[in-house]
């Protein structure tokens, strides 16, 4: 994308749009019932954290591993269509949106907003980007994670409930969407706890990869 320069998503990326409830396998896995529009929420920036450095869980915290494939805006865009939205994406990480389940369950009967389970420090660890190109059928990908070496998530992008084109219109109807935002799509089953001292990793194909400790 002319002007867009992946590489530098780690310095400049912008804030974080999370769609949840939003794979096939996870819903039926928790015996929710499928949403009728993307389920979205947004998530502090101060949650980024970068491969090298560690998870840490606050205390009384359960927090559970979420891979997802992580959609790094290249332009900026308002009422964006899903037959154009691919124009948007300048390109791809891995993220890992871990998520204090044990609050989010309180908070989701409470009818709460997510933002204490999903808005803690570390909670978005991420991996290196790729440019768009590098992902040219992103439904096809299979998408895994491990924890301490045990497979815990495995699905392909088409398992989603609301395609990448359908989240990007969706949530630009309601917000513009800008150069090194990111939309995170979703989390197929398989999330679970995480403790200290667990070596978390997740693959795209072999075009993303992610790995990280908890400390
Ligand atoms: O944590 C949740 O239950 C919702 C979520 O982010 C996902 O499904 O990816
Ligand atoms: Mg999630």
């Amino acid at each position: 994308m002319p002007g867009f320069d992946v590489s530098k998503f780690h310095q400049l990326g912008k804030k974080i749009v999370g769609a949840g409830l939003n794979y096939k396998s996870l819903l039926k896995e928790k015996g929710f019932p499928e949403p009728k529009e993307p389920v979205i929420f947004v998530k502090p920036t101060s949650t980024y954290l970068l491969e090298g450095s560690p998870i840490i869980i606050p205390k009384g915290y359960d927090v559970f591993n979420e891979i997802e494939l992580g959609v790094i805006i290249g332009r900026k865009g308002k009422d964006i269509r899903a037959e154009e939205a691919t124009r948007y994406i300048g390109g791809y990480c891995l993220a890992l949106d871990l998520t204090a389940m044990n609050i989010l369950n309180e908070h989701r009967k409470e009818g709460l907003p997510w933002l204490v389970s999903k808005g803690f420090d570390t909670a978005t660890p991420i991996s290196a980007p790729v440019p768009a190109a590098c992902l040219p059928d992103p439904p096809a990908a299979r998408l895994w994670c491990c924890v301490d070496g045990r497979l815990r998530q495995d699905d392909r992008i088409c398992g989603m409930i609301f395609s990448i084109p359908r989240q990007l219109a969706f949530m630009s109807k309601n917000m513009t969407l800008e150069p090194y935002d990111l939309i995170l799509t979703g989390s197929p089953a398989g999330v679970g706890p995480i403790k200290q001292g667990n070596v978390i990793q997740g693959g795209l194909e072999d075009i993303l990869s992610i790995n990280f400790n908890v400390c």
